[in-house]
C-alpha cells in the first residue's frame, strides 16, 4: 500500500467494545508493521467528556490490555495520528464539528475519508442520515464501513439497505464480515482453486458431509443489551458461518475481482434448499448456556450474566443444517454449529469423505476404518488431512495419521482479520466484503429458523459451560456414523 496517501478514517463508538478489543490493536499494529499511511488522521469521535489527552490515556489502556505484542515504543507514532472529538451521534451540532475536524485549515485534502460505524446496529441509520445530511455523501470520496449484523431479520434488513441507498452509492458501501479476513478463510480459495488434486475430489462423489464451526469460551461480557436480543443464529451463523459456508461450496469464479467471487457467493446461497416452516426442529437447534467451568475458573450461567432480561430464551448456541441442492453438493449436508462458554475458543472447516467401498483391513481399535478427513482450523491456524496407513507389524491394520500443510514460516507476516479489512478498505478493494444480494440470501436461509423459534418462547435447553454444547445437537445428522468432529 502506498503509506503516503492521505487518507482520513472516522471511527463512531470509539470508546465500544468492538473498537477497544478489534480496531484499535488492528491499527497499532499496521502503524508498528509500518503499514500504516504516514499522514493518515483518525477521528476517534465519541460522547465521553474527554480532550485529546483523556482519549490517549483510554488508548494506551485499551492497547495493553488487548493489543496482543504491545510495543509501546510506537505508542507515541501511534498517537500523532488522532484526534479525539467528543460528539453525540444524534446530534447535528456534532457533524458540524466533524467536518470543521476533518477540513482543518492547512490540511491536505485527503484522497479518501472512511467512516467506520463501529455502534449498535440500531444507530446505523441515524448516523447515516446525519452524514448525508452534513454532506458528507457528496463531492469527494467518502466510504462507509458498516458492521455486522445487518438488520435482524430479511424484512429488517432489506428496509435498512434501501435507507443506506438514499444516502450512499453502492460503491461507496463496505460491508464488514472480519471473518473474511482471516488468513485460513482466504486459505480455502487458495487450497481449492490451486490444487487441482483438491478441487477433483471436492464434490458429492466423494465427501459425505461438511461440518463449519466457530466455538468459543468467552461469555457475552458487556454486551448483553445486544446480545439478549440477537442471540448466536443471529450474531455468527446468518455472517460469518455462512460466510463461509459460501467459500467451501462455490464454484470457481472467472477471476478474482469482487463481484466476480460474490457473484459465485451468492449462486451457494440461492441454491441451499429452504427449510420447511414444519420441519425447523429437524434442521436447527439451540440452547444457552448454564453455569460451569472454563479454563478451570467457575463461571456464572447465562441468566445470571449482568443485563440479561429474567427467563431470557436467547440462545448462546445453534447447530443447524443446510443442503446445497445443486450439480456438485446435492444430498451433501452441511452442519453448521457456534456457541459460547464451549470449551475451547477454535474454529475449524472440516470435510469428512465417504467410506471407500470395500474394507480391506482391520482397524487398530474399533471396527470400522474411519474414513478421510480435510481439516482447517481458523484458530488455532491450521491444514491437516487425515488418512489411513499401515501400522508398523506383520498384520494388515490400520491407523489414521495427519498430514499437516504447515501453514506459517518462521517471521512470515502476520495479519489479523481486521488489520487485513482496513488496508482493503483504505485501498478501495471490496472483494472481501458483502455485497447486499449476499446478506438477502443469507437472511432468507435462516429466517425460517428465526420465524419457528419466535413462535417458541418458553424454553431453551441447556449445556454446562466449558462443555461441547448440548448432547441434542447430533440429532441433527443425518447419518448414525456422523458426529461433531471437536478435536481437529
Ligand atoms: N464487540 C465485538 O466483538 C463485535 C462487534 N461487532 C459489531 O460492532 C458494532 C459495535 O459493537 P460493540 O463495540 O460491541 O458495541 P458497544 O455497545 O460496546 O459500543 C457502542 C459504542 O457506541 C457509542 N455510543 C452509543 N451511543 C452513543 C451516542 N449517543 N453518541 C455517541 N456515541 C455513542 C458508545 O459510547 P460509550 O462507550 O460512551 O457508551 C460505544 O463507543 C455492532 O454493530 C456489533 O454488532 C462486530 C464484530 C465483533
Ligand atoms: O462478530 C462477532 O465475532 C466475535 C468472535 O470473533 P473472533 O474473531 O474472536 O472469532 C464474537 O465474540 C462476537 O459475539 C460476534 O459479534
Amino acid at each position: 500500500m502506498d503509506n503516503q496517501c492521505i487518507c482520513q478514517f472516522v471511527i463512531f463508538g470509539a470508546t465500544g467494545d468492538l473498537a477497544s478489543k478489534k480496531l484499535l490493536p488492528a491499527l497499532y499494529h499496521l502503524e508498528c508493521a509500518g503499514m500504516m499511511p504516514k499522514e493518515m488522521r483518525i477521528l476517534a469521535f465519541g460522547r465521553r467528556p474527554w480532550d485529546n489527552n483523556g482519549w490517549q490515556d483510554f488508548l494506551r489502556e485499551q492497547l495493553e490490555t488487548y493489543a496482543g505484542n504491545y510495543h509501546p515504543e510506537h505508542f507515541d507514532d501511534f498517537c500523532k495520528h488522532f484526534e479525539y472529538v467528543r460528539g453525540e451521534i444524534h446530534e447535528k451540532e456534532s457533524y458540524e464539528k466533524l467536518r470543521a475536524a476533518l477540513t482543518e485549515e492547512g490540511a491536505d485534502k485527503p484522497a479518501s475519508t472512511i467512516f467506520y460505524l463501529a455502534i449498535r446496529p440500531a444507530d446505523f441509520v441515524p448516523v447515516v442520515q446525519q452524514l448525508s445530511g452534513a454532506g458528507f455523501n457528496q463531492e469527494g470520496d467518502y466510504r462507509i464501513v458498516i458492521e455486522k449484523p445487518f438488520g435482524e431479520d430479511l424484512e429488517s434488513a432489506m428496509r435498512l439497505n434501501e435507507q443506506l441507498h438514499r444516502h450512499f452509492r453502492e460503491e461507496q458501501i463496505y460491508r464488514i464480515d472480519h471473518y473474511l479476513g482471516k488468513e485460513i478463510v482466504q486459505n480455502l480459495m487458495v487450497y481449492r482453486f490451486a490444487n487441482l488434486a483438491v478441487e477433483a475430489l471436492w464434490n458429492r462423489n466423494y465427501i459425505d458431509h461438511v461440518q463449519i464451526t466457530v466455538a468459543e469460551s468467552g461469555g457475552i461480557e458487556s454486551r448483553a443489551g445486544y446480545y439478549d436480543q440477537a442471540g448466536a443464529l443471529r450474531d455468527m451463523l446468518q455472517n460469518h458461518l455462512m460466510q463461509i459456508l459460501t467459500l467451501v461450496a462455490m464454484e470457481p469464479p472467472p477471476c478474482m475481482e469482487a463481484d466476480a467471487l460474490r457473484d459465485e457467493k451468492v449462486k451457494v446461497l440461492r441454491s441451499i434448499r429452504p427449510i420447511p416452516k414444519s420441519a425447523v426442529t429437524a434442521y436447527a437447534m439451540r440452547a444457552q448456556y448454564g453455569p460451569g467451568v472454563v479454563d478451570g475458573k467457575h463461571v456464572p450461567g447465562y441468566q445470571d450474566e449482568a443485563g440479561v432480561e429474567t427467563n431470557s430464551i436467547t440462545e448462546t448456541y445453534v447447530a443447524a443444517k443446510f443442503y446445497i441442492d445443486n450439480w456438485r453438493w446435492r444430498g451433501v449436508p452441511f452442519y453448521l454449529r457456534t456457541g459460547k462458554r464451549l470449551e475451547n475458543k477454535t474454529s475449524s472447516v472440516a470435510l469428512r469423505f465417504r467410506h471407500t467401498p470395500q474394507q480391506l483391513f482391520r482397524e487398530t481399535s474399533i471396527e470400522k476404518i474411519e474414513p478421510n478427513w480435510i481439516l482447517l482450523s481458523l484458530e488455532p491456524e491450521s491444514l491437516k488431512t487425515e488418512i489411513q496407513i499401515k501400522e508398523p507389524g506383520l498384520e494388515m491394520r490400520v491407523r489414521p495419521v495427519q498430514l499437516n500443510a504447515s501453514y506459517r514460516k518462521e517471521g512470515e507476516q502476520e495479519l489479523d482479520a481486521y488489520e487485513a479489512l482496513l488496508l482493503d478498505v483504505m485501498e478501495g478493494d471490496k472483494a472481501l466484503f458483502i455485497r447486499f444480494d449476499e446478506v438477502e440470501w443469507a437472511w432468507r436461509v435462516v429466517d425460517p429458523i428465526i420465524k419457528a423459534w419466535g413462535r417458541e418462547t418458553d424454553y431453551i435447553l441447556t449445556y454446562p459451560a466449558g462443555s461441547w454444547g448440548p448432547d441434542e445437537a447430533a440429532r441433527i445428522m443425518d447419518k448414525e456414523d456422523q458426529y461433531w468432529r471437536n478435536k481437529i
